[in-house]
């Protein structure tokens, strides 16, 4: 390729050229392959041959007509594979084509054509690739029979008839030597219009489902998210640091800062956030009120012209454009409803999937309705007793921000829909004064084992993991054992778990918030280590022929309040940290939303005069009478 583009004289811009170039090589790219695959046809047919196509940009002098060298990088327009074949087929049936056309019909391999990218990649040579010299012909002449050929090959369902005299005349320009090669349509309105995009060729990022929606909102509650922005906003890299001159410290400093002062941004955003969206669905309230003021001062107005009126109040105060505000306006709406349904905290802890679930209202509706308000209070623990300063947020529109539930998370026992019990209550009729004490970590009865604990095979800082062999540390940048990271190793935070009111008549049960993949841990069997526990509801273990038991009874933590089924979602099983043996629940693959349970083994149901609630077609212990009946 040595001769140049022409740029008709009087080409307005160097902007309009610029484009006029891109349309070329985009759309207007036609090329006589013959010459070239001619050469190859005699290529083994089990080689595939590919097909460079570079284009070179080359400035013609003005007075003199001659081309300058060109020193510019060739501009590379694609590459194809194809078959020796398809060489023959194409060289029987199509004399010349369009690029796409070419591909098309010899259904070959198209690397993209990137002009935007106009670097010269280098291509590795492959003793089996043959890359030709390819001619390349721009024809203006052509244009209106390029158009139609490209729409046969682009859209087979389209109906276009091509005269055959008219692709004889494309033909002989394309082919005659003298023709003017690579010739640039500068009247912009002559190019080939872009093809308009077809709706379902429009990229649109795929808005949530409800259930995705909701588990996200349980995510944030279980997650650290911080909610007083003043607390994060003091941050420099002297008081995190201690050091005043970034450029000076070391890189693990540098990073160390950069990583906290992310996190503390993050945090910040997403407070923020979570002011935004409270205070867009409190507008949203004002405004329907102000509606309705407006429906009583005028009424003679109609509705529209009533919601209009306050719309430009609201644009005059705002300094917004109608359609801004109402653009807006539509995605608060959205805000709104999910307050309405499922409560501030819910919109509080939404995260940002709520602006595109608003968006898109894909699961909006009664379902969403339903579903949110079912969980509501529940939302309401979670967020009051891990996050009791979220309700701060909520000053800002001056809602009230005592919190509703104090106390430790597993203090209340939620229920679909229901009012929350405080969990004391829930065992009174058996135990008057029950109360329960939430233990992080096994206690050791010193009645039974003094100062020596039976779990332990060692007593170090560090060990090796007895299942990865890796490192273990409490030190989470020491750390390498990543066996269970929730429980060990790892930054903690609240696990996603309820305890709720089971409807089957087994008083309290443990619920999944969030979803437990398979193997995850869902948590430690933590009570009194102990030992000779007679008539009590014991966890029974043995370590280097110590046996020993864990009692929860009125001491413990959720794992105290998973109840057994036949077909249980969870196992118990062993793992040893830092030379302590442990018990742990593990998830067998547990849904949010679902109830966590357990097989409690035939030794526990053996000496019990109790029926199996569990509900399973393959229950082991539902009494023979009840099965009968
Ligand atoms: C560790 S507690 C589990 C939490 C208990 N449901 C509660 O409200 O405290 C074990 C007790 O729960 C009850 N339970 C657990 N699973 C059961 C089942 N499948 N059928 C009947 N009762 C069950 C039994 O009373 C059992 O003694």
């Amino acid at each position: 390729m040595s001769t140049a583009p022409s740029l008709e004289k009087g080409t307005p811009s160097s902007t309009e050229a610029v484009y006029a170039i891109l349309n070329v090589l985009s759309n207007n790219l036609t090329i006589d392959l013959r010459p070239s695959l001619a050469t190859l046809v005699a290529t083994p047919t089990d080689t595939t041959v590919r097909l460079v196509f570079n284009a070179e940009i080359c400035r013609q002098h003005p007075s003199t007509q001659s081309l300058e060298e060109s020193h510019s990088p060739h501009v590379h327009l694609g590459s194809i594979n194809i078959s020796p074949i398809d060489i023959q087929r194409y060289l029987r049936e199509y004399s010349t084509a369009t690029v796409a056309a070419a591909c098309k019909s010899s259904n070959a391999n198209v690397e993209s054509h990137d002009i935007s990218n106009s670097t010269v990649q280098p291509q590795r040579r492959n003793s089996m690739l043959v890359e030709p010299e390819i001619i390349l012909r721009f024809s203006q002449e052509s244009d209106h029979h390029l158009d139609k050929r490209r729409k046969i090959s682009d859209d087979s369902q389209e109906e276009v008839i091509v005269e055959d005299n008219q692709q004889d005349d494309y033909h002989a320009a394309v082919f005659e030597d003298n023709a003017t090669t690579r010739q640039i349509q500068t009247k912009s309105r002559e190019f080939p219009q872009r093809k308009k995009k077809k709706d379902q060729d429009v990229h649109e990022l795929q808005p949530l489902s409800t259930e995705r929606f909701v588990s996200g909102v349980w995510k944030q509650i279980f997650n650290s998210v911080e909610l007083t922005p003043s607390s994060l906003v003091n941050s420099s890299y002297d008081n995190l640091c201690g050091t005043t001159n970034p450029g000076s410290s070391s890189n693990i400093e540098a990073f160390r800062f950069i990583n906290t002062i992310c996190l503390r941004v993050t945090k910040l955003s997403k407070c923020s956030r979570a002011l935004e969206t409270i205070v867009q669905a409190r507008w949203v309230d004002c405004f329907e009120a102000r509606v309705k003021e407006i429906e009583i001062e005028t009424p003679f107005l109609s509705i529209t012209e009533t919601k209009m009126c306050a719309l430009r109040e609201a644009c005059t105060m705002l300094q917004w454009s109608e359609k801004e505000l109402r653009n807006k306006l539509s995605i608060w709406r959205g805000y709104k409803e999910i307050k309405d349904a499922g409560g501030w905290a819910c919109l509080v802890f939404a995260g940002s999937g709520i602006y595109r679930f608003c968006k898109y209202r894909v699961g909006f509706g009664n379902g969403l309705t339903t579903k949110l308000g079912k969980q509501r209070s529940s939302l309401e623990v979670a967020a009051d007793t891990i996050h009791p300063e979220w309700r701060q947020l909520l000053s800002i529109i001056g809602e009230e921000t005592h919190l509703i539930y104090t106390g430790h998370p597993h203090d209340w026992v939620v229920s679909d829909g229901g009012t929350p019990l405080e969990l004391k209550s829930t065992y009174t009729q058996w135990d008057p004064d029950f109360h329960f004490t939430h233990l992080e970590s096994s206690q050791l009865d010193p009645n039974s084992w003094g100062t020596d604990d039976p779990r332990w095979t060692s007593n170090t800082d560090t060990s090796f993991c007895n299942s990865c062999g890796y490192l273990q540390s409490n030190d989470v940048s020491r750390n390498e054992c990543r066996c269970f990271p929730e429980l060990y190793g790892g930054c903690k935070t609240p696990v996603a778990v309820q305890v709720f009111r089971t409807p089957s008549g087994k008083n309290n049960g443990l619920i999944a918030r969030c979803e437990f993949p398979r193997g995850a841990a869902i948590g430690e069997f933590v009570g009194l280590i102990t030992k000779d526990m007679e008539g009590k509801d014991v966890m029974q273990s043995d370590n280097n022929g110590k046996r020993y038991q864990i009692f929860q009874g009125k001491l413990g933590n959720y794992t105290r309040f998973v109840n057994h089924s036949c077909a249980p979602n969870s196992q118990f099983q062993k793992f040893c940290w830092l030379g302590s043996e442990r018990v742990i629940l593990t998830s067998r693959g547990i849904e949010s939303g679902s109830e966590i349970t357990v097989d409690y083994s035939d030794e526990y149901w053996k000496g019990l005069d109790k029926e199996c609630k569990c509900g399973e077609p393959c229950c082991r212990y539902l009494k023979k009478q009840t099965r009968k009946a």
